[in-house]
């Protein structure tokens, strides 16, 4: 099921202030213009590497999920790492039938992608928050990569 690995997700008390680590010190040089996903409690900025995504992410509004992992972690840190699945549903009912908790309601949400998002819970995912995502797929129907 688990497929290419699309983003790391890196939680930050501010984007500007984490840019200076992938753009000043890493080099990164793809940095997309930050945008705001109120329904998913985010403020999102990608940063592209040559095989994947980077994806800071700031908390935006007070039921942001991010406040707790920042209570902990105040300098923020790797928060959670994505694959792409090709169907969403068949993937949340394959984890829920092995036994593991799907996040919130475990309707998908459409996420950052444009695409359905799940997360399964850290503690069956051996300590590391997990979010599944449909793969993107161009307007012929083909992945878009
Ligand atoms: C940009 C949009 C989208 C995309 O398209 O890519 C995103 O990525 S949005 C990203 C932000 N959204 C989410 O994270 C949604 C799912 N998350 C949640 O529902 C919560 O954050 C959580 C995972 C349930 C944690 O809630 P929280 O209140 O912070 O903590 P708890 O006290 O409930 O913690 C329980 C347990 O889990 C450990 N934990 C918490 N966060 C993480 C983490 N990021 N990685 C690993 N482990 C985590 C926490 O330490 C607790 O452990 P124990 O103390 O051992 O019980
Ligand atoms: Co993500």
């Amino acid at each position: 099921m688990i497929g290419r690995l699309n983003h790391v997700g890196i939680a930050t008390p501010s984007i500007e202030e984490a840019l200076k680590v992938w753009r000043d010190l890493l080099g990164a040089t793809r940095v997309h213009p930050a945008f705001d996903l109120p329904a998913q409690g985010v403020r999102v900025c990608f940063v592209d590497t040559p095989n994947s995504q980077i994806e800071l992410i700031e908390p935006l509004g007070e039921a942001s999920p991010l406040h707790g992992f920042l209570a902990r972690n105040p300098k923020g840190g790797q928060h959670h790492v994505c694959f792409e699945v090709p169907d969403i549903i068949a993937a949340r009912d394959e984890m829920r039938a092995k036994g593991c908790t799907i996040l919130g309601t475990g309707e998908p949400r459409i996420g950052a992608h444009g695409t359905p998002i799940i997360f399964v819970h850290p503690k069956d995912m051996g300590g590391v928050l997990v979010e599944l995502m449909e793969t993107p797929q161009n307007a012929d129907g083909m992945e878009a990569h």
